[in-house]
Parts: structure tokens; sequence; C-alpha cells
């Protein structure tokens, strides 16, 4: 029974990795991913220079979910494009991810000419989706920003590059955001990032729970698969066979990575879970994809990846 999955022409030994910002902001938490079972990393969305991020508390536990508004915390670009090229010296035959989440285009555009001109031959995965900037809105969200950024972008960028978004919540927005997708020469689409500007409030302190935007959060965890499948299925049903949907939201166990898969996705990212389990989490959920498996009959996920059925 396989896990390897492929995009963008490159092979993956497992379907499965981290999403962006969970236990990937320093050189030990991506040492630990790279001797993990994981396919590949992500590293922790990067700006030009190292930011501290909001006040904490800023992130918090709930019952099988997570509610954060870090603000962007991160080493700077520099720190992450040096581990990602040393990385790549010593095991040139893996594929991993660099995450960019500038907060204005300029910042986009520099970081990603500075990757364009570095040895970095892995995928970018371009940050649109980040909820919690104070007075920043997610560029997810707002169509022509998305188009004029891809635009600027496939000016100059010729390495494989794809895009994290905002959960969409109606429809007419899975076509409006494929149509501009789909004119980009794009490797992968990742889908979902948290559900951003959510409130958890604590009864008893009568308060909320992190400090930052007076409360308002991206959520994530268990509460937010079925909208991270519906994105899933959604956008494998619009965007073109040439860009891989990468299935991220709501993943805690195997069954939940065969949804994704299901769905479309051909390699799946897990947060609030990694976060709480560490990396022995993709021992177990490799373990337990297997077993479905090969309880349904599959030996490879190309036999099951899309084939969502309907009742009609
Ligand atoms: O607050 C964050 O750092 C953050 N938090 C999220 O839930 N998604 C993101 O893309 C980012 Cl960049």
């Amino acid at each position: 029974t396989s896990l390897a999955t492929s995009i963008g022409g490159r092979t993956f030994g497992n379907c499965m990795m981290n999403a962006a910002g969970i236990r990937c902001q320093n050189k030990k938490d991506l040492d630990a991913l790279v001797a993990s079972s994981a396919g590949a990393y992500v590293t922790k969305s990067a700006t030009p220079q190292k930011r501290a991020g909001n006040p904490s508390p800023r992130m918090h536990t709930l019952n099988k979910g997570s509610i954060n508004s870090m603000g962007l915390p991160n080493n700077g670009l520099d720190y992450y494009l040096d581990y990602v090229i040393d990385d790549q010296h010593k095991r040139p035959k893996a594929t991993n991810f660099l995450s960019v989440a500038g907060t204005s285009l300029a910042d986009n555009l520099a970081m990603l000419h500075q990757i364009q001109e570095s040895e970095f031959n892995g995928f970018v995965e371009l940050n649109l989706s980040c909820p919690n900037v104070p007075g920043k809105p997610q560029v997810g969200y707002d169509f022509d920003r998305v188009n004029d950024v891809l635009d600027q972008v496939f000016q100059f960028y010729t390495k494989p590059l794809g895009v994290k978004l905002p959960p969409y919540f109606d429809l007419v927005h899975f076509d409006q955001i494929a149509a501009i997708l789909n004119q980009y020469p794009l490797t992968f689409v990742n889908t979902i990032n948290s559900i951003g500007n959510a409130l958890v409030v604590d009864p008893r302190s009568e308060q909320v729970v992190i400090r930052p935007k007076g409360g308002f959060g991206g959520i994530g965890g268990a509460s937010v698969k079925p909208t991270a499948l519906a994105n899933v299925r959604g956008l494998a049903l619009r965007l073109k066979p040439a860009i891989a949907i990468v299935g991220t939201g709501g993943i805690l166990n195997g069954v939940d990575v065969f949804e994704h898969i299901l769905c479309g996705a051909s390699m799946v990212q897990i947060g609030t879970q990694f976060g709480y389990e560490g990396t022995k989490l993709f021992d177990r959920l490799s373990q337990e994809l297997k077993d479905i498996m090969n309880q349904k009959g599959y030996t490879n996920i190309e036999q099951f990846r899309g084939k969502l059925k309907t009742f009609d």
C-alpha cells in the first residue's frame, strides 16, 4: 500500500505534511519534520524581515480545535531560504515548501524576486489568506487583488508556485476564484486556511480567550472539516487538471485524510492536530490511512483521489 503522491512532476513518498505556521518556525522544528515520516514540510509564512507578531495570549486550545491570532511571527525570509537551500544540498531529491506572506504586494514581489534569483528549487506557497494582521484584509477575499498579484508574480517568477487560500462559503465564489486561478501556471492551490475572525468566549470569566483584535482569530481543527472538504471539492471540480489541490483543514485521523483525497486533494496538510501531537502524528495517520485503503482494496491514492460520488 503506497501513500505516495505527485504534484508538478515531483514525487512525495507520503501525501501528508504539516500546515504552515505549526511547529515550523525554527530550525529545530523543521529538522524534526525532516526526521519524521511526513512527505514534505512547509516553513512558517515569511515576511521580508523578522516579526514578533501579535501580543499573547494569541492562540487558545479548543475541544478538538484552536483559535489563533499569531500575527505572522517569523524569523524573516532569509532564515527560511537559508534553511531550505541547505536542506536541498543535503537531500537533493526532496521537494519542500517555502511559505511567504508579505503584508503588501511590494513585499510579496520583493520576496519572490529574491527566491527566483536564489538556488531554491522547491515549491513556494504564496499565502493570500492570513486573517490576523491588524488592519490588513485577506487578499484571498478580494478577487481583483488576487488577479493583480498573480499577474505581476508570473511576469517574472518561473519556479513552481502555489497559493494558500481562505475558505469560501458561496458556490459563485468558487466559480469566481477558479476562473482567475485557471488563467495562471500555478502548480497547486492549498485550501483552506483557518476560518478567519471567529470569536471564542469563556463564559466563566466572561472574557475572550486571546488578546489580539478583541479576541477575534482564525479557527482550526475538527469543526472546519466540512468547510475544508467543500473548498477542496469545489475547486477540484473547477480548476484545470494541471493545478493540484493541497487539502488542509480538520484532519485529526486517517479517515479525514481519506475524505480530503476523495474530494480531490493530492497532498494534505495538518495544522491544529499536528500542533498537539507532534511528528508521531504522521506515523499514526499513515497507519490509519493504510488500514482504510487495505479494507477498501486500494493500493495507491490515485485509485480513489477525486472519486467522491454524488447521488446523480
Ligand atoms: O496569525 C498568523 O500568523 C496566521 N494564522 C493563521 O491562522 N493563518 C495564517 O495564514 C497566518 Cl500567517
